[in-house]
């Protein structure tokens, strides 16, 4: 058997003598250093103390857990060390400058699924790089990514990441704290019938986002003609990884409930990277409509619908957004959906 290589050298591989992407491999570096570190406090749980202990408040208006400040100090750290000029964290209110003159710039949830801490359910990082911005501050589209990962702290530890060219996962070797690269050119699985999406809004949902699931959920009585399964772990990042692993589909959609017009997800540090992850894997990302990464930001913590998986399914849900209901049909749209069944 071939000996699998860290990926310390596989980016080093890649990056050559290359200026930005050694810039790049270093930044990657920096996360998984931090993330090792990170990994180690979330798998001691309780004996770590009281993680989940309520903090403060973010500028998304979201409850700070101890772990997500602490995971915030410990992605900072690290990028000081790495050729960053500017950190959007989810957990600062604005963008801090960091390594004046720098090429790169990050944006980072330092810890996704926060509400899963004390159930010991999967939580992660998620991490967006690009260049840094010439005024310091305007964020460029999603498909100026020069490179994206998030970090599973799972039964596995591990980090799923992309420069172009394929995404790829390396697993965390907890015996020597080396991230091993484990799979690389991840391509979504086609075919998995199985949607993840936060079923108790159904009735703050578009009619759009109705009919996808109201079809999915008639199963092989209803237009689709087959069953579905579902999934829900609140976990952004277990999401993705599942979707990478086995296909399938990914909604948090807007709704009507006060601070939900836009969705729930953030487009600069969880939609932009996780959707540039799954395209290099062959799938699609869209808010219902657009491309995620043809978005133009207007700041750090703009929210954003999010819809993504294999792409035929994601292309589905664009069509129930899209397209009108056939004349005389008075269900929104659910007449025309038995053609597409995917
Ligand atoms: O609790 P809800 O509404 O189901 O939302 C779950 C979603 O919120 C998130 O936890 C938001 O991320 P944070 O924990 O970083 O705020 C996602 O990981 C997850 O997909
Ligand atoms: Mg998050
Ligand atoms: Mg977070």
């Amino acid at each position: 058997m071939q000996a699998r290589q860290s990926l310390e050298s596989h980016l080093d591989d890649w990056a050559a003598d290359d200026p930005r992407r050694v810039a790049i491999a270093d930044t990657l570096k920096a996360v998984a250093f931090a993330a090792t570190a990170l990994s180690e406090l979330i798998g001691r749980g309780p004996l770590a103390g009281s993680l989940a202990a309520e903090v403060g408040g973010n500028a998304g208006g979201d409850v700070q857990k101890f772990l997500d400040v602490r995971a915030d100090e410990l992605f900072a750290d690290a990028f000081r060390t790495a050729p960053v000029a500017l950190v959007c964290s989810e957990e600062c209110d604005q963008a801090v400058a960091l390594n004046d003159g720098a090429p790169l710039a990050v944006a980072i949830d330092p810890l996704d699924g926060s509400s899963n801490i004390d159930t010991n359910v999967s939580i992660g990082t998620i991490v967006s790089v690009f260049p840094a911005p010439a005024d310091g501050k305007t964020l460029p589209q999603g498909r100026e990514q020069l490179a994206a990962c998030f970090v599973i702290y799972g039964p596995q530890t591990a980090m799923v990441f992309t420069v172009g060219g394929g995404t790829h996962a390396a697993t965390l070797d907890r015996a020597t704290g080396r991230f091993i690269v484990t799979a690389t050119r991840i391509k979504i699985p086609k075919g998995r019938r199985e949607y993840a999406i936060n079923a108790s809004n159904y009735r703050f949902w578009d009619p759009a986002v109705q009919a996808y699931i109201d079809d999915c959920i008639a199963g092989a009585e209803g237009p689709r003609g087959e069953n579905f399964n579902m999934r829900w772990i609140a976990s952004l990042v277990a999401e993705a990884y599942r979707v990478l692993q086995r296909g399938g589909i990914f909604l948090y959609p807007r709704d009507a409930r006060p601070g939900y017009q836009e969705g729930r997800l953030r487009l600069v540090y969880e939609a932009n990277p996780i959707a540039f992850i799954i395209e290099q894997a062959g799938g699609g990302a869209t808010d219902g409509i657009d491309r995620i990464m043809t978005i133009q930001p207007r700041s750090v913590h703009q929210r954003t619908p999010l819809v993504f998986g294999a792409r035929d399914k994601v292309e589905n849900v664009v069509r129930y957004h899209t397209e009108p209901p056939a004349a005389g049909e008075t269900s929104p749209l659910f007449g025309r959906r038995g053609l597409f069944r995917v």
